[in-house]
Order: C-alpha cells, then sequence, then structure tokens
C-alpha cells in the first residue's frame, strides 16, 4: 500500500547533454524502510539520487512524493519533505557547526512563523544524534573530514524531513562510526516511518543495515529487494564483476561477502 511519504520513481531516465545516464528506472523506496543503492562506480547511483531531490531534471519519467510530483512542486514545499546530502558538499568559508546545522532548519520558516524555540531544539537534537555538539561553535573548515561529515548529517537530521537521500554518507568515517550512523538512520527510518535511502560502497555494512537493497549497473536496476534475495553471490558477479563468498556470519548471522582473492590469501 502506497504512503503519503512513499516516494516512488516511474520510469525516470537522466541525461547529462547526450549522454544518457539513467536508463529507465523504476523504483518505490517505503516510509519505514532503510533503503541501501549500491553499484559499481560511475553506474548512476549520484545521479539517480539526484534527479529524485530534482537537483537534475529528468528526461523522461517521474517522481512522485505522495501524491505529489517532485518535479513539479515548489521548492519549499519539496524542501519540507525531502533532504539531499549530495557527495562532497561545501560550506562557505567561517561558517560555524551549529550555523550550519541551522540551514536544515530553514525550509520549515515562513514570513508567518520566524526561528522559533522548537528549530533550536531540532539543531540541539540532530547535533546530538551526529555527536557534534561538541563542535557547535567552531567553524566548520577547522574540523577533520570524517568530523565535518558528521555535521553535514546533523543539517540533514534537523531538517526532519519524511524522505531523506544520503549519497555516501560513510565516507571519511571510521567503521565504528559508519556502523553508529547507519544504526541511527536505521532508527530513525523505523521509529519515524521515514523512507531513507543511503548510497553505500562497504557491500557488508550495506548488508548489514538495509531493509531493502537496490543493486545498480550501467543506470538500470539489476536486483531490487530483501538483502537475503539481492546479495547473492551470482548478483555480485553480475553486477560488480566480483567474484566472492557470500556466507552468514556466525555471531550476528547477517550476510557477509568475502571476495575470492582474500579467499586465496586466507589458504596460502
Ligand atoms: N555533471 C555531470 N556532467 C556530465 N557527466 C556527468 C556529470 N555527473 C556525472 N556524470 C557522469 O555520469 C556517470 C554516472 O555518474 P554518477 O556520479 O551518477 O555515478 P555513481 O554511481 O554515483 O558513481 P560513484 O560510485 O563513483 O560515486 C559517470 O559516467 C559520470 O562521469
Amino acid at each position: 500500500m502506497s504512503n503519503d511519504a512513499d516516494i516512488s520513481v516511474s520510469d525516470a531516465v537522466i541525461s547529462y547533454g547526450r549522454k544518457r545516464i539513467v536508463h529507465g528506472v523504476s523504483l518505490t523506496a517505503r516510509a519505514g524502510d532503510l533503503t541501501v543503492l549500491v553499484g559499481p562506480n560511475g553506474c548512476g547511483k549520484s545521479t539517480l539520487l539526484k534527479g529524485m531531490a530534482r537537483v537534475v531534471p529528468l528526461t523522461q519519467g517521474e517522481i512522485r512524493l505522495g501524491d505529489q510530483d517532485v518535479h513539479r512542486a515548489s521548492t519549499r514545499s519539496i524542501a519540507r519533505k525531502l533532504a539531499l546530502l549530495p557527495q562532497g558538499p561545501i560550506a562557505p568559508e567561517g561558517l560555524t557547526v551549529r550555523e550550519l546545522v541551522a540551514q536544515g532548519r530553514f525550509p520549515h520558516q515562513t514570513l508567518l512563523r520566524q526561528w522559533s524555540k522548537q528549530d533550536t531544539e531540532a539543531v540541539d537534537t540532530a547535533m546530538e544524534q551526529a555527536d557534534v555538539a561538541q563542535f557547535a561553535d567552531q567553524p566548520l573548515n577547522d574540523l577533520s573530514g570524517g568530523q565535518r561529515q558528521r555535521c553535514w548529517i546533523a543539517m540533514i537530521l534537523a531538517q526532519d524531513t519524511p524522505v531523506m537521500l544520503l549519497d555516501e554518507p560513510t565516507t571519511f568515517l571510521d567503521l565504528k562510526v559508519q556502523i553508529d550512523l547507519l544504526q541511527l538512520l536505521a532508527s530513525i527510518a523505523h521509529g519515524k516511518a521515514r523512507a531513507v535511502v543511503v548510497v553505500l560502497h562497504d557491500l557488508n555494512v550495506a548488508a548489514a543495515f538495509a531493509d531493502r537493497m537496490i543493486m545498480m549497473r550501467d543506470g538500470k536496476i539489476c536486483a531490487d529487494g530483501p538483502v537475503s534475495e539481492v546479495f547473492t553471490r551470482e548478483n555480485l558477479q553480475t553486477v560488480f564483476g566480483l567474484s566472492a563468498d557470500v556466507m552468514r556470519a556466525p555471531m550476528s548471522n547477517r550476510l557477509v561477502c568475502i571476495p575470492a582473492a582474500q579467499i586465496r590469501l586466507a589458504a596460502e
């Protein structure tokens, strides 16, 4: 059953000039699910996410958020419902962490509704959740790559939208922080019934947290469904050209892949 916070892509084609990058993709990211998009470098994951957030136009097809056509609705109404964390975002020089995170609240302001106590609380909560409250008054550009990445995530959390699209949010983060972040995103998806879509490169981290995994190659979706159906030896071979064993981890019982080169090393 469709929900107001589901985001659906129907037959989307996205091109840069004459170069077609996304070839007729259809998918629905459901409220309450952490949907993970994986695929080889250059296959069109970022372009698809940008199309979903209407940062790039569609050549063909439609993106619907509940009953709204994302590419036709007003910018403000979409910004209240959908947040995108792109790859490698850049902030103006001198901006403090609190100022950056506060930008997440701007779509919620109007002439009649100025900055309120509720906005300050949302900013404080987002900084706590992303574990950056201790940097609140420091310039963003003075922080490490991983600390900065967590500040951008706090900005997206402060925006507090039903749909959250995050393009490789775990870049620069150490493994423990990656796990903490995905746990947080999963809890937001499940607890607040948000549609959270994340592009990830680490397949084992993706498999550990995805409610739903989508594999893309050459601008098309090759597999879409629960991890147990999509994260298979055959799909890793077809989509990534990766020869790997897929097995259950003994402690967590989660599916993990072990590339063949590692298996050979272990056997030596
Ligand atoms: N602004 C642009 N203009 C022209 N071509 C672009 C532009 N952005 C991306 N491309 C091309 O579109 C293709 C898909 O890029 P995209 O960034 O969507 O892939 P991706 O799957 O996110 O890759 P990665 O995993 O490396 O981040 C690539 O061939 C890239 O060169």
